[in-house]
């Protein structure tokens, strides 16, 4: 059998290359040994041009930054926040494409509340859900629960029946979920990643935009066309639509949030919100409003997982010299984590980024693991893999606000 040759069969230049067919052996081996060494040439001007780039990037002063940790550590909120201190004009350009994720989250949650309620036996542990804990419990049938007072039982049924009606005149807006998310992650899901989460890939706030406009832009939008694009997005069939479903769920979502049944729920620990979930819903009569634009802290609360790895660049002064730094948002979940290793090579810093409140909480990916325990396991291996021995190393302690906030609640940290 003939060793396969670099020449493709087809093209026109191929045919001109062929060997001829009268090919001793000896000029056969010249010809692949040729070819070999061609590839081999190619392959270093490849490798040459690639050092190249580096060594101008080192040249310039150029900072390679990566930001690492598990999923929901707080990454993405991290970068926002460097562009809003670097490129706050960015946050401008993508402020309209931040509606639908906003929106997302508020059906996602709402979505989550009902089928934990779905789950939940209203008729009887309604008048128990408020959480007081004078009011008599269902214990499986034991002679003094067997008969709750009727007046009980009456509230528990009205609470059961309003919650059947919220259910019912919410559905509509709640059924839009697999829409948002086709909307944000342009159809690609990722498969073994917890939940039915969604994604999105980096430079999605453009494509959502686009995919509004139903148009690809070509060039730099001037801040006319900015101002135009935002209230393009806000003529989006989809946004606009679910805009209009939310001004008129807006009291419905407020009954169903302040609802004792739900409130009880999450007294008890049977129904566990995201923080941006509790934070959208508190603040439901902005988001729902006729021509709702997210603030800045909305942008920071909400919340979309990142896939792969999104590199943002910002020129940073320092000191008096311009400096280029490279900030690479990867996304934490553990499906995720092997787009990280192409990057370790020639960073310059890491910033880990480890969220301290969720000593609760478990991974959304492998329900059985601790996100404390992931997040120091995953530090470990960052810490002792050899690409890194040369790498600046912060460790960003986050959401110290909320271990406070839990702490206050009385949460205990048990080992
Ligand atoms: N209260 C509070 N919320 C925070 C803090 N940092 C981040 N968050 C919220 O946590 C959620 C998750 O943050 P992201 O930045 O999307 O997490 P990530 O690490 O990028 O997650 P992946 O992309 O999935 O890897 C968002 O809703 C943020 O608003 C914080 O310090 N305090
Ligand atoms: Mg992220």
């Amino acid at each position: 059998m003939r060793t396969p040759s670099l020449y493709s069969q087809d093209d026109p230049i191929t045919a001109a290359l062929k060997p001829s067919p009268t090919e001793t052996d000896l000029e056969r081996q010249e010809r692949l040994e040729a070819e070999a060494e061609a590839k081999r040439i190619s392959e270093q001007i490849d490798d040459d041009l690639k050092e190249e780039r580096e060594l101008l990037r080192r040249k310039k002063g150029d900072v390679k930054l990566l930001l690492l940790g598990q999923a929901e550590s707080g990454k993405s909120t991290l970068q926002k926040q460097f562009q809003l201190m670097y490129k706050p004009s960015s946050i401008e350009q993508e402020r309209a494409s931040w509606t639908t994720v906003i929106y997302f989250n508020v059906v996602h949650s709402l979505k989550h509340i009902l089928s934990i309620l779905d789950n939940y036996d209203d008729s009887l542990e309604g008048a128990d859900a408020t959480g007081d804990e004078t009011t008599p419990r269902k214990t499986n049938g034991t002679p003094e629960s067997a008969s709750p007072p009727s007046s009980i039982l009456d509230e528990a049924r009205n609470g059961a029946l309003h919650i059947a009606n919220l259910r019912r005149r919410l559905s509509p807006l709640v059924a839009t979920d697999e829409q948002l998310a086709n909307r944000l992650t342009g159809g690609i899901t990722v498969s073994g990643s917890g939940k039915g989460s969604v994604y999105v890939r980096s430079g999605w706030q453009a494509r959502t935009i686009e995919s509004a406009l139903g148009k690809m832009k070509k060039h730099r939008p001037s801040v006319e066309e900015e101002r135009a694009t935002r209230e393009n997005l806000a003529q989006d069939p989809l946004v606009k639509e679910i805009g209009r479903m939310l001004q008129l769920c807006e009291s419905d979502i407020q009954e169903l949030w302040n609802h004792p049944t739900v409130k009880g729920l999450m007294a008890k620990r049977k129904l566990k919100l995201d923080e941006w979930s509790e934070f959208f819903l508190r603040h439901i009569d902005r988001v729902a409003a006729p021509d709702y634009v997210p603030t800045t802290d909305d942008i920071l609360h909400a919340r979309i997982q990142t896939m792969g790895v999104a590199e943002h660049t910002f020129d940073v002064n320092l000191h008096g010299k311009d400096v280029t730094w490279h900030l690479y948002d990867v996304g934490g979940a553990r499906g995720q984590r092997h787009t990280w290793v192409p990057y370790f090579d020639d960073a310059n810093a890491i910033i880990f980024v480890a969220p301290v409140s969720a000593f609760d909480q478990y991974l959304e990916e492998d329900p059985r693991t601790n996100r404390i325990d992931d997040s120091l396991q995953l530090f470990t291996q960052i810490c002792s893999n050899a690409l890194l021995k040369n790498v600046h190393l912060v460790l960003f302690l986050n959401k110290t606000d909320l271990l406070r906030a839990k702490l206050d609640k009385g949460l205990r940290v048990k080992k």
